[in-house]
């Protein structure tokens, strides 16, 4: 996979160069790029804002340096999904992370202060697929942290960038469900006991009881993905409680 991140602070970015997505760069399974978004400014100061047309607080990304920069990922037949951290984009889910990963080229663009001019996301769709997307309803200085997120969320599922797949496949959201309590050694510390079931040997009572956990902890947390269920994962579970 291919992926170009367009920022006014690329330094921002570096924790990309670490741990398994740095890996998966250097082994080429990923093609990353971190573009400076004052690259493709001409003046002087590099501008890259201005005030906002209407007044207002703040300012506003001017659209000629993300069209010239965008007009790079345009100059063959091939372009990217433009995805876009915003306030109001579309909810990020482990869904949308499963669909980006199946596709080969992905670019990233980071808006800063009160947003990017309207008419580059409507130039820019007529070059490649815009979408943008929130990782939730909070307000970040910028996108630079969504798209750290982001390119994690997509990455770790493409087959090589994490060393187990197995772990992949249990995994909170990826049926709806969100994730069992884990355990691990000393069976007891600080008084508290590691559930029995995990320590018999009856994988069959545990993946029951790992299914009940699941469900009470979805139910108590986050019944709003109870209602969200499909008919097949609330019979799987009802089976099993
Ligand atoms: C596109 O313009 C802007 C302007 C300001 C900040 C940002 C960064 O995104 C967020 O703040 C965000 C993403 N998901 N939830 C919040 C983008």
């Amino acid at each position: 996979m291919r992926i170009d991140v367009f920022s006014i602070f690329p330094e921002y970015l570096a924790p990309l160069d670490l741990s398994l997505i740095g890996k998966a760069r250097r082994t080429g399974l990923l093609d990353l790029t971190v573009h400076d978004l004052r690259e493709f400014t001409h003046d002087r100061h590099r501008t890259v804002d201005d005030a906002p047309a209407g007044g207002g607080a703040g300012m506003v990304m001017k659209p000629e340096p993300w069209a010239e920069a965008l007009g790079t990922l345009a100059e063959g037949p091939r372009r990217p999904t433009l995805l876009v951290p915003s306030p109001s984009g579309q909810p990020f889910t482990q869904a949308m992370a499963r669909e980006l990963a199946q596709q080969d080229w992905l670019a990233f663009a980071c808006g800063r202060y009160e947003g990017i001019d309207e008419r580059v996301y409507e130039h820019a769709a007529t070059l490649m697929p815009v979408r943008p997307f929130s990782l939730g309803d909070y307000v970040l200085n910028g996108g630079e942290v969504a798209v750290l997120a982001v390119v994690e969320a997509v990455a770790r599922l493409i087959p090589g960038v994490i060393g187990n797949a197995e772990s992949l496949v249990e995994e909170s959201h990826e049926d709806g469900l969100l994730e069992y309590p884990v355990y691990t050694k000393p069976a007891v510390w600080q008084d508290r006991e590691v559930p029995a079931v995990l320590m018999s040997g009856h994988h069959a009572q545990i993946e029951r009881w790992r299914r009940d956990e699941r469900l009470r902890r979805t139910a108590r947390r986050r019944p709003d993905l109870i209602l969200k269920l499909d008919p097949g994962t609330l019979d799987k579970v009802d089976r099993a409680v």
